[in-house]
């Protein structure tokens, strides 16, 4: 049984969705913070298949114990945490309550029950910021906010850990940068307010909700100016949990491994790859950088294709007409 914290997400129910169709058995965990319960009758109605749900807030231990006294969990998939990087700038302790504590609670329930099996949801966001590109696993690493640094510690905590006991099978999942949507258009991205990332704004413009995109700079060194990231469909992103977990099925370790697809495209490669795939037009202006930018980030893929078998199938087209897709609708 694998348990899935935060697994009416994003990512997380792409991920639940992938796994039901292997077969595998499902558990979600979700305090439903940033996400609804009908993501539930969603992953249903695409699978046929109703995970068993828990609304359970990972700082509430006992609710937690209650979920591994009931469950035999071999596993666990841990996407649990908040994810703005300003607002983590704002109220730091709330990340580090919410995401290390948070995580804490759940590897010392783990443990307690014997479970050994952990997959973490880390970010692109722990390498630190002057650096060579692609990216390698072996990269510097370094944070800039508070949100990175829930991530880099709960890495470390992850490594502490493993060295403690080397029974355990530990998979460290860098993302870099999620976009795209299932295709039934049921589950995908859906940010409340106004959107901090540019695949989500972009399609708020798309929509007609924002008049125009803020492009933040066109004088960094890249292809227009414009700063360029390693974009990967949220439905490879997804395929690649299912490949880790055979991966501490078959294995205990500690094993990290970036998910990206290794090319970069600048924002307005970005904008004109969603205006061709959607025959829409995005209006845009330039303005300043955005604080903590950089220029270029993306991913050397090798490891994780070399060690799982994992390879990127979506390109920028396909992940401009998925995002959008789901977007429209919702
Ligand atoms: N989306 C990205 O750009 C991105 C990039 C790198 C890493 N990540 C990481 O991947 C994970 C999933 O991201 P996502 O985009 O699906 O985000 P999301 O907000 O859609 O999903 C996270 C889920 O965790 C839940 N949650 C948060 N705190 C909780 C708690 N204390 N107890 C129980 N549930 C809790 C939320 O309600 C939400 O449903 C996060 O850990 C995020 O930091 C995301
Ligand atoms: O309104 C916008 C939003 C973004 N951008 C630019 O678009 C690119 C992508 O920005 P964004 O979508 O915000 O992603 P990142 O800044 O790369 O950060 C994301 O990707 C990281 C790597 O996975 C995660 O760690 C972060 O949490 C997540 O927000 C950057 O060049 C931004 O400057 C704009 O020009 N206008």
């Amino acid at each position: 049984m694998i348990l899935i914290t935060g697994g009416t997400g994003y990512i997380g129910s792409h991920t639940a969705v992938k796994l039901l169709d292997q077969n595998e058995d499902i558990i979600i965990l979700d305090n439903l913070y940033n996400s609804r319960a009908e993501v539930i009758d969603s992953i249903e109605a695409i699978t046929g298949i109703r995970p068993k749900f828990y609304q359970i807030d990972l700082l509430d231990i006992n609710g937690l114990e209650q979920i591994f006294k009931e469950n035999k969990i071999d596993c666990v998939i841990h996407f649990a945490g908040l994810k703005a990087v300003g607002e983590s700038v704002a109220q730091p302790l709330k990340y580090f309550n919410n995401n290390i504590t948070g995580t804490i609670n759940l590897l010392m329930i783990m443990q307690k029950y014997n479970c050994k099996k952990i997959i973490f949801s880390s970010s692109a966001t722990v390498y630190g910021t002057t650096q060579e590109m692609p990216l390698t696993e072996n990269s510097p690493l370094g944070v800039t906010n508070p949100y990175g640094r829930t991530k880099l510690v709960i890495e470390e905590m992850l490594r502490d850990l493993y060295a403690s006991d080397n029974e355990f099978a530990v998979v460290l999942l860098r993302y870099f940068n999620p976009i795209g949507a299932h295709k039934s258009r049921l589950i995908g991205e859906n940010p409340n307010g106004i959107p901090n990332n540019l695949m989500p704004y972009i399609c708020k413009v798309a929509k007609g909700e924002l008049t125009h995109l803020n492009v933040f700079g066109n004088d960094y060194d890249t292809v227009d100016g414009t700063g360029v990231r390693d974009y990967i469909h949220v439905e490879d992103l997804a395929d690649g949990h299912v490949k880790s977990i055979n991966k501490v099925k078959n294995n205990s370790g500690l094993f990290t491994y970036n998910l990206g697809t290794g090319n970069g495209y600048s924002v307005l490669q970005v904008v004109s790859a969603f205006e061709k795939a959607n025959n829409i037009k995005i209006s845009y202006k330039i303005t300043t950088r955005r604080a903590g930018d950089v220029a270029t980030v993306y991913a050397d893929t090798n490891k994780a294709e070399e060690e799982l078998g994992f390879k990127a199938q979506y390109n920028i087209n396909e992940m401009c007409r998925d995002s959008w897709n789901y977007a429209s609708k919702h």
